[in-house]
């Protein structure tokens, strides 16, 4: 098959054919009433597939009930009772849920308020929670947790300045402060877990001493700018709306969290009431290391979504007042903890005597800190919400930062371009001095500075800073030869607004279709269009990322990620696509993690891209390479940490659901049993979970056969689409927008232009092409697929973006 067309599957779409064939109407809407299994690896005839029959248009909702699109339905009033959301058909052939929300994602009065009695606070609380608050911050562990060990790294990739670290720490604290008072509040009153995940409880901490940790929105003074805010605000300009996507907004739920108290204890018993299995021992058994090379993607697919997962969303621990991190194991990790020596954030993953790789360093506990949380704006009562640092929005933040602070330290003021390093006549990034960006204090270490603290993390991740920040000043400087006269405050916006469009579009374009398939695609309404402008925009879409896309889905790329780089120094176009086996030299992804000083090497860029561009990624399956799950951030010690433990503890820290869950509510059968499972998947969860209803979300979501044409399966693919929907019909500023929406549109012309960028365009402008001589034109497809052999930058199937339309 040739690789270009199957790319394109999902672009068929023009925007005169309807996105939503009547009889697809039909069809979804009848998989979501009638439930479907869900299929799994290796599943051959254990599940045959039921077809639904068809049936008739949807029924309408019953009276006071919206029709709203599924995004717009906010789980906690969708799952009440445990309903089933009942589907029906808004206007344009589209379909969506009966829902009883208002416009602000909260639970109609109706449904409101089964203790109206009690709305106020009283004085007895505050007091009692104020102290509870202070006892709990003072009973901390001081065992400090030092440079040069694993944990200090695991740390880093919570961090993104200084200024911002503190900032973070009192808010965090405020939110604390909230939920505790929420905790003490619905002891007392013996309120249901219940009432409190479905915001069931009408309590506010207006006129009480918390009063001043809820920050209102602020009003915004140009709702008609031509250009994003750094911080993302503004972007909805309906009034308490101007911060919905903001940096430092919370996250969104899917469903209402799973914590055992309904505000903030995670959820630490299996459905039978025993203890959960902890999350090493599921990571160790359950999700081991082998080698699966994807059949038809590349490293750079993989890359590129830790750079998109950065641009949306980064959580952050709680810490010291100081600043410093929270250890939660002894010394040398011989033991967790006790409760009482422990920091009220701890979460430690307790290691066992029998680990076959941590026995043997005597390690007994792996230290994991919970995410900091966010005042409630609305100064509401509600369960603890994690806060995220970056903006929501695909904007490049990455690129250009999620504040005006950072925004203004990249930059150079001169010709709208960015601040970069010059090495020997190469741009890099700017090198920091910041001590909290890399791992130690080895001053020959070379570490970068960029719009995202987590851009040493891996020096793939750095290939990638470089090729936007230079694509930025690359179409800065061909902006200020168009318009000699002008000045780089609009030339540097300019430029921004470009690369963020062409992020965008990549994304939608080429990316999003590789991970979850033509069919969510479509059925999600994500495909960009051929020519004309787009029309989806939607006020009542709040853009953030939700918990279960953060905590779990998008994860997934943890999976696909490779132990090892195969580096390949391609001496000649005509020389034949990397063999697996041979390359000129093997990197341990350990040993380039928080350590991209190869990066200084001057063919070291072109080098890795051609890596990237020709070693298969892993397939996303239950299999995680040891470079993650034993190694991450090992540094110079004999062990690291375990990557795919955190996504597991992390989900429960974050109250997600189980599996189960998020499956039905996507409008998939539950799995009773594990009898219904393939039998070597249903006897391996079995030995960690004792019901279906106890296992992980993220452990359940890689363990699901792959969507047709995708990388997923079904339960991530329709979590990620979600996401994605929200990011486009939540931002007034995407790139598809007329003027009616955007005030940053682009004219019909611009945006013809955008449409012909491509991820190998973006290579061929940006890398240095010493030894990198061809790209494929699908970028994210392995080159030895059929039609993506690698051919040269001046070829008619990499087009060229004529910026001749910027002309101002
Ligand atoms: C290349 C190697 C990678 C490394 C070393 C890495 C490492 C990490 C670490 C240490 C965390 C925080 C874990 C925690 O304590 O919760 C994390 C979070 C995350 N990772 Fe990765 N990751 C990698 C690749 C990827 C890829 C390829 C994707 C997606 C395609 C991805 C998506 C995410 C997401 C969505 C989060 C949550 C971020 C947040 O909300 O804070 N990562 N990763
Ligand atoms: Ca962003």
């Amino acid at each position: 098959f040739s690789v270009l067309t199957s790319q394109r599957d999902g672009l068929q779409l023009d925007d005169t054919t309807p996105a939503w064939p009547s009889d697809k109407i039909q069809k979804e809407s009848t998989i979501l009433n009638k439930p479907q299994m869900v299929e799994y690896e290796e599943d051959s005839n254990a599940n045959p597939k039921t077809h639904p029959t068809m049936t008739a248009k949807c029924d309408p909702c019953p009276e006071g009930v919206m029709c709203v699109p599924q995004i717009q339905c906010p789980a906690h009033v969708r799952m009440q009772d445990h309903e089933k959301p009942q589907i029906c058909d808004l206007p344009g052939g589209k379909f969506g849920y009966c829902c009883v929300t208002g416009q602000n994602h909260t639970a109609s009065p109706k449904n409101k308020a089964r203790i109206p009695h009690i709305t106020f606070i009283p004085t007895g609380v505050i007091d009692e929670a104020r102290l509870r608050f202070q006892n709990l911050m003072h009973q901390i562990s001081f065992v400090p947790v030092t440079r040069g060990q694993p944990e200090f790294a695991h740390n880093m990739v919570f961090h993104s300045t200084p200024q911002e670290d503190m900032q973070n720490f009192q808010l965090s604290k405020s939110a604390m402060e909230q939920v505790i008072t929420t905790q003490v509040f619905t002891e007392k009153e013996h309120i249901p877990v219940e009432d409190i995940i479905t915001n069931n409880i009408d309590l506010e901490f207006k006129e009480t001493p918390l009063e001043h940790h809820c920050h209102p929105p602020r009003s915004c003074l140009n709702k008609r700018s031509k250009y994003r805010t750094f911080d993302g605000s503004c972007n909805n300009i309906r009034p308490h709306r101007s911060h919905w996507g903001a940096a430092g907004q919370p996250m969104e739920r899917l469903l209402p969290p799973a914590y055992e108290d309904g505000i903030w204890t995670p959820r630490i018993h299996a459905k039978d009431g025993s203890l959960l299995t902890g999350a090493r021992e599921i990571s160790r058994i359950l999700l081991g290391d082998s080698d699966r090379p994807h059949p038809k993607y590349n490293l750079l697919l993989m890359q590129f979504g830790q750079f998109i997962a950065h641009d949306v969303t980064q959580s952050s621990s709680v810490r010291l007042e100081t600043g410093e991190s929270i250890q939660c194991c002894a010394p040398n990790n011989r033991a967790v903890l006790p409760p009482e020596r422990r920091h009220f954030a701890c979460m430690p993953i307790a290691v066992e005597p029998h680990d076959e790789f941590y026995a043997n360093f005597g390690i007994r506990c792996m230290n994991f800190v919970r995410l900091s949380l966010a005042p409630n704006m609305d100064c509401r009562a509600t369960f603890g919400k994690q806060r995220s640092k970056v903006t929501h929005f695909l904007d490049a933040s990455p690129v250009y930062g999620s504040s005006l602070e950072t925004a203004r330290e990249l930059r150079l003021f001169q010709g709208g371009r960015l601040r970069m390093f010059n090495d020997f006549g190469r741009d890099m990034l700017p090198l920091t001095n910041d001590k909290s960006a890399c791992g130690n204090d080895d001053p020959s270490m070379t570490c970068f500075k960029s719009g995202d603290g987590r851009t040493n993390q891996i020096i793939s991740l750095v290939v990638l800073h470089i090729l936007f920040a230079r694509e930025h000043n690359r179409i800065a400087g061909i902006l200020s030869q168009i318009n000699p006269r002008a000045n780089d405050e609009l030339l540097y916006q300019e430029a921004r607004r470009i690369v963020i469009a062409e992020m965008q579009h990549i994304i939608y374009n080429e990316y999003l279709p590789s991970v979850i398939g033509p069919m969510q695609m479509k059925r999600f309404r994500l495909v960009p269009q051929h020519h004309g402008y787009s029309n989806e925009y939607n006020a009542d879409v709040n853009p953030a990322i939700t918990n279960a896309f953060s905590g779990a889905a998008f994860r997934m790329g943890h999976s696909s990620v490779d132990g090892k780089f195969h580096i390949h120094q391609q001496q000649s176009p005509q020389q034949p696509p990397l063999q697996r086996g041979h390359a000129d030299e093997i990197i341990l992804i350990p040993d380039v993690m928080f350590n991209p000083s190869r990066m200084r090497l001057r063919t070291f860029l072109d080098d890795m891209m051609s890596t990237m561009l020709h070693q298969p990624m892993q397939r996303v399956d239950s299999a995680i390479t040891q470079g993650l799950s034993r190694f991450l951030f090992r540094g110079h010690n004999p062990f690291g940490l375990d990557l795919a433990a955190f996504n597991i503890q992390r989900g429960r820290d974050q109250g997600l659901r189980c599996y189960n869950d998020y499956m039905e509510v996507m409008g998939h059968r539950r799995i009773q049993s594990f009898s219904q499972l393939p039998p070597e998947v249903g006897r391996k969860l079995s030995q960690v979970y004792r019901h279906p209803d106890d296992i992980d979300l993220w452990v359940g979501g890689l363990l699901e056969k792959s969507v047709e044409g995708g990388i997923v399966g079904i339960t991530f693919s329709e979590i990620i689409a979600d996401q994605f929907s929200r990011f486009k019909t939540g931002d007034r500023y995407y790139y598809e927008y007329n003027s009616s929406i955007n005030p940053g549109a682009f004219t019909i012309d611009q945006l013809h232009e955008i449409r012909k960028v491509t991820m190998a365009r973006l290579i061929c402008d940006n890398a240095d092409h010493l030894t990198l001589h061809g790209v494929s034109p699908a970028a994210f497809m392995r080159p030895d697929l059929t039609g993506n052999s690698p051919v040269r930058c001046d070829s008619a199937q990499i087009p060229v973006i004529d910026l001749e339309a910027w002309r101002l």
